[in-house]
């Protein structure tokens, strides 16, 4: 049974992963920042301490899929140094901790490039735009300057969180047109989304099988707004979009600046593992029958 540590396992992403490689059978030591989860083999553990070893020991990993980060991009761009530090320089501590055998899947970001990017590959220039993006990039830099087992994986995934108090961007639009809230989707910010389930079962083959490069672009093949994902989101569940409204980024002022354009290109990755990732109708229809299965949105067939 392959061991596998899990960061952010309080998070979206994380407390997925959990589940699904545990139901895979690996055996998953999960940490977190929060102290209230209910995961089996979980450590609270902060990552800002100086050094992961305690962690490391108690978890043993082969595996290390490295998710925890502060996603807050007004955060980030206002304390700089924790931003850093959580999300990249940890990549530093965990290689400094973990044996050479210790293979690293790092979760990275569409941030790390530019907003002229288009379809970013991955041998295109990195140029974050913000804070969130630069500290992502500072944890791609410490593995890619080891001659470390590793694979980063950017990506832009859309899921729900554990949590039903955290709002992500779909809990943010199905709540806001659950209660009839005005809401702007910006017309002008395109990406190319995955589901965090369709992620998880990438990032389960990437765990059993080697390919060539080192750096993966992973998301959905096709191209949308986040307005259009909105709409096409509340279309397939019936919900009327009433109050959901076309915006533009340029409408964004006095925040930490956003990325317009945030698509990546994955040819090399299905190329590379002969993988069909999904497109947006297969992306919508997954989150249609997830949000469905979750008492807390009470939306039935
Ligand atoms: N969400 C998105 O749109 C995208 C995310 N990504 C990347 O995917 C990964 C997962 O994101 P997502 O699941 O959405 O993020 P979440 O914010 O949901 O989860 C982040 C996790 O990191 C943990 N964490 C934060 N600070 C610390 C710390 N000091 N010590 C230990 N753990 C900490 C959080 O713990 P706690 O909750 O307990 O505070 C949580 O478990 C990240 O690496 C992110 O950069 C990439 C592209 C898009
Ligand atoms: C997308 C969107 C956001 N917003 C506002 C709400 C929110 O507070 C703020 C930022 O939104 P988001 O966080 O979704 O946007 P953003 O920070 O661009 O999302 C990013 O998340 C990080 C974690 C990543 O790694 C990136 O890949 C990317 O997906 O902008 C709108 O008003 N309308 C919109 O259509």
């Amino acid at each position: 049974m392959k061991r596998i540590l899990i960061t952010g396992a309080s998070g979206m992403l994380g407390f997925t992963l959990v589940n699904i490689f545990s139901k895979c059978g690996f055996k998953v030591y999960a940490t977190g920042a929060d102290n209230e989860v209910n995961i089996p083999n979980y450590k609270c553990y902060d990552l800002a301490s100086d050094d992961y070893s305690e962690l490391i020991t108690w978890s043993n990993p082969e595996v290390v899929v490295h998710c925890a980060a502060i996603i807050n991009g007004n955060y980030c761009n206002e304390h700089p140094k924790e931003a850093f530090d959580i999300n990249g320089i940890s990549l530093k501590k965990l290689v400094d901790a973990t044996d050479k055998s210790v293979k690293i899947l790092y979760i990275s970001s569409d941030a790390v490039f530019p907003s002229s990017t288009h379809l970013a590959k991955e041998e295109d220039l990195t140029f974050p735009e913000n804070i969130y993006g630069k500290s992502k990039e500072i944890g791609e830099f410490f593995l890619r300057n080891t001659d470390r087992d590793y694979i980063i994986v950017r990506t832009t995934i859309v899921g729900l969180n554990k949590d039903t108090t955290k709002l992500g961007f779909v809990e943010w639009i199905l709540q806001s047109a659950i209660q009839n809230d005005k809401v702007g989707l910006f017309n002008d910010v395109l990406f190319t989304p995955i589901t965090i389930w369709d992620l998880a079962e990438e990032l389960i083959f990437l765990t059993s099988h080697t390919l060539p490069a080192k750096i993966y672009h992973i998301t959905g093949t096709e191209i949308l707004s986040k307005y259009e994902f909105g709409k096409k989101l509340l279309d397939a569940l019936n919900i009327p979009a009433l109050n959901i409204e076309k915006d533009s980024i340029l409408n964004f002022k006095d925040r930490a600046k956003r990325c317009a354009d945030q698509t990546l290109n994955v040819n090399l990755y299905q190329e590379h593992s002969k993988r069909i990732l999904p497109n947006n109708e297969k992306t919508i229809q997954t989150l249609v029958s997830k949000i469905k299965e979750n008492e807390k949105y009470q939306i039935r067939e």
